[in-house]
């Protein structure tokens, strides 16, 4: 992962590297990014990503990874669906895949296509950076900010090298994230129909005082109860992130036995996901019960990780679902074509691209702009 995705990358640096890549990374994400630029840009993005839908088949894996990829994409550079981006995903596919493999650096293996989809990765930012300077020109999107970050003084320079490595951990780290999650909320919310009206009624009443181009905004996120809890309860069930990795930095007692300082240590939340102590009736998709405790504030919870290294995207990449949700459910009902595998583990995945299909059959939007 190291080699992949570059010796600056957030998740692999430590102390005040990590401090200072972390904080640039929060200036792009954080609530005043948010508020200021990234929600109306999400909604935007959302907005026409799922319109068009009704009276076709649609194929949710590869329209919610498409989903994730350009949304982000358009965040960092403006970017919109075309050749550039159609570049930037094959190489992404490919890097995803090294990321995941054994060390073996010979020609064929997923970690040799892995490093060289990084190389031209890297070129692809590199040539970015290079025309966005000689220009001079001003633009509303990421890539502008780290460019011009430090220039007032108020915090330190930022490397091109580390741009491109801030970059490409933001890419990877929301792309099978945000895609994956979304699709697997659509699949349960299928099989759940009271879920499926509860979250409607939540997203239908925000748009009651809305007009139809009206985008969701700061407050309507902030008073959505139920679908969080969806995301939770899709999180737990459909595991993105099988755990933590962490390094004692000096000797642990735990139980009666002594991790010695320097081991690696891996914290593998996906067992506690599944413990049928604190999820009673585990195998069950029940949003409601992340209504009950407030559970998100417990210390078990851990879909985000936790302490100094929590995910920096956990509200983004909520958003980013909600909005999508927000217009798939507002918008359409469907029906799930045939009977569509899923694997959970190692990874969450439709298999052989046997992709989980939709039939889009009604359009709600005039039902709702009506009330
Ligand atoms: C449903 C969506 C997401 C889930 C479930 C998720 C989950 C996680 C988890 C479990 C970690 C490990 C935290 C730890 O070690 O304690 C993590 C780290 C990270 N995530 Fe996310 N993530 C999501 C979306 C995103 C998005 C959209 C971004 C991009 C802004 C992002 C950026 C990162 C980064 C940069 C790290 C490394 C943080 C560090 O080491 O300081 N994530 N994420």
């Amino acid at each position: 992962m190291l080699d992949i995705l570059g010796r600056n990358n957030i998740a692999a640096v430590h102390g005040p590297l990590h401090r200072h890549m972390r904080g640039a990374m929060l200036g792009l994400v954080g609530p005043v990014a948010r508020r200021q630029s990234l929600l109306p840009k999400i909604d935007a993005f959302m907005r026409s990503h799922t319109s068009g839908w009704a009276g076709s088949v649609v194929d949710v894996q590869a329209k919610t990874k498409e989903m994730a990829l350009l949304s982000t994409l358009r965040q960092i550079a403006g970017i919109t669906a075309g050749p550039l981006s159609d570049a930037l995903k094959a190489e992404l596919y490919t890097l995803v895949l090294g990321t995941i493999s054994l060390p073996i650096n010979l020609p064929g293996t997923s970690y040799y296509q892995g490093f060289q989809a990084r190389k031209k990765l890297v070129s692809i930012l590199e040539q970015m950076i290079t025309e966005r300077r000689s220009s001079g020109d001003a633009h509303d999107d990421m890539l502008d900010v780290l460019l011009r970050s430090g220039d007032d003084g108020t915090r330190d320079k930022i490397s091109d090298e580390q741009i491109i490595d801030l970059l490409i951990a933001l890419i990877y780290s929301g792309y099978e994230t945000m895609s994956t999650t979304s699709m697997m909320a659509v699949k349960y919310l299928s099989e759940h129909p009271l879920a499926l009206e509860e979250l409607r009624r939540e997203h239908l009443d925000i748009r009651k005082g809305k007009s139809p181009d009206e985008a969701i905004n700061y407050d309507d996120f902030k008073s959505m109860a139920f679908t969080p809890a969806v995301i939770f309860e899709t999180l737990r069930l459909a595991t993105v992130v099988n755990g933590l990795l962490r390094k004692t930095t000096k000797d642990v007692e735990m139980n009666g036995h002594v991790i010695p300082k320097g081991w690696r240590i891996y914290v593998y939340t996906r067992e506690i996901n599944y413990d049928p102590f604190m999820y009673p009736d585990l195998m069950t998709f029940n949003p409601w019960r992340w209504l009950e405790k407030n559970m998100e504030l417990h210390p078990h919870f851990m879909l985000f990780g936790g302490g100094g290294r929590m995910c920096p995207g956990k509200e983004v990449g909520t958003v980013e679902i909600t909005t999508f949700l927000h217009y798939f459910v507002t918008r359409y009902r469907w029906e799930e074509e045939g009977k569509n595998t899923i694997l959970k583990f190692p990874r969450v995945e439709a298999p052989n691209g046997c992709i989980s299909e939709f039939k889009i059959t009604e359009l709600l939007q005039q039902t709702f702009c009506r009330v």
